[in-house]
């Protein structure tokens, strides 16, 4: 039994239509009973899907990709939290991988979403990770700990802020890695929480992200420390997200 109640969360990246409704529907429909009962279910839809997803959520918690720092204003294209918590939104993901790689996204300002997050009454789970080149560098604790220390805000509490590991280079490729490096990645995670915030650093609920699988989670999430799941591409079947989420059963 997990002292933190575990999170399984579904970041649908830029995937899906209307249509994708129906699919949603059954991961509401099968989060029931002992799933329900032990387990958070989050999705973070598109943009454009979201007040839809909101609409028929259930007990499924509904979840933004991103957010700009700012309350509103001449921000053509970004999307401030206050308007994805106005859309039924209660988390959203921050500095996510795709989202340091593609936008140039620096650990200030990832830090700033994050507290726009928090103004905004939303959840943030916040993105760190290494690339497979500082993986072999042996650099990956350090530039973990680095994005850590320098995206978390002053004050972050563990009912605010969600972490999130996602190795670059497990992202959508099939790979994962080790046990024995998750274990300790999330126990050095850990430890910098503990570190920075004192008790409060043993509440805050550390995910795993990176090729998650049905066939792989049971493992995974069984790793001490690992309070649940990021999951991409096997969020976006039902069966598949739910068959991940009922590995903590
Ligand atoms: O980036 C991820 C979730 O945010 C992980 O994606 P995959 O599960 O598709 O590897």
């Amino acid at each position: 039994m997990k002292m933190r109640r575990p999170l399984v969360a579904g970041n649908w990246k830029m995937n899906g239509l209307t249509a994708s409704l129906a699919e949603f529907d059954r991961i509401v429909e099968g989060y029931d009973g002992a799933l329900k009962a032990k387990t958070d279910l989050l999705v973070c839809p598109p943009a454009t899907l979201l007040a839809a997803f909101a609409a028929g959520r259930g007990d499924v918690g509904i979840g933004g990709q991103d957010c700009h720092a700012k309350p509103f204003g001449a921000h053509t294209g970004d999307i401030a939290a206050e308007m994805l918590a106005d859309a039924g939104a209660s988390a959203v993901i921050v500095g996510h991988s795709e989202r340091r790689q593609d936008h140039r996204e620096s650990n200030g300002q990832v830090r700033a979403k994050a507290e726009a997050a928090r103004r905004a009454g939303l959840v943030a789970i916040l993105c760190v990770g290494e690339t497979r080149a500082e993986r072999e560098a042996g650099q990956a604790l350090d530039v973990v700990r680095g994005q850590l220390e320098g995206s978390i805000p002053d004050g972050a509490t563990a009912a605010d802020l969600v972490v999130a590991y996602e190795p670059v280079w497990a992202i959508g490729t099939g790979l994962t890695p080790t046990i024995e490096d998750i274990a300790e990645m999330h126990s050095a995670l850990r430890a910098a929480l503990k570190a920075r915030f004192g008790a409060e650093g043993d509440g805050f609920r550390l995910l795993y992200g990176g090729s998650v699988k049905p066939d792989n989670a049971t493992e995974i999430l069984a790793v001490a420390d690992v309070d649940g799941a990021l999951v991409g591409g096997a969020s976006l079947k039902a069966e598949s997200f739910l068959a991940i989420a009922r590995a903590y059963l």
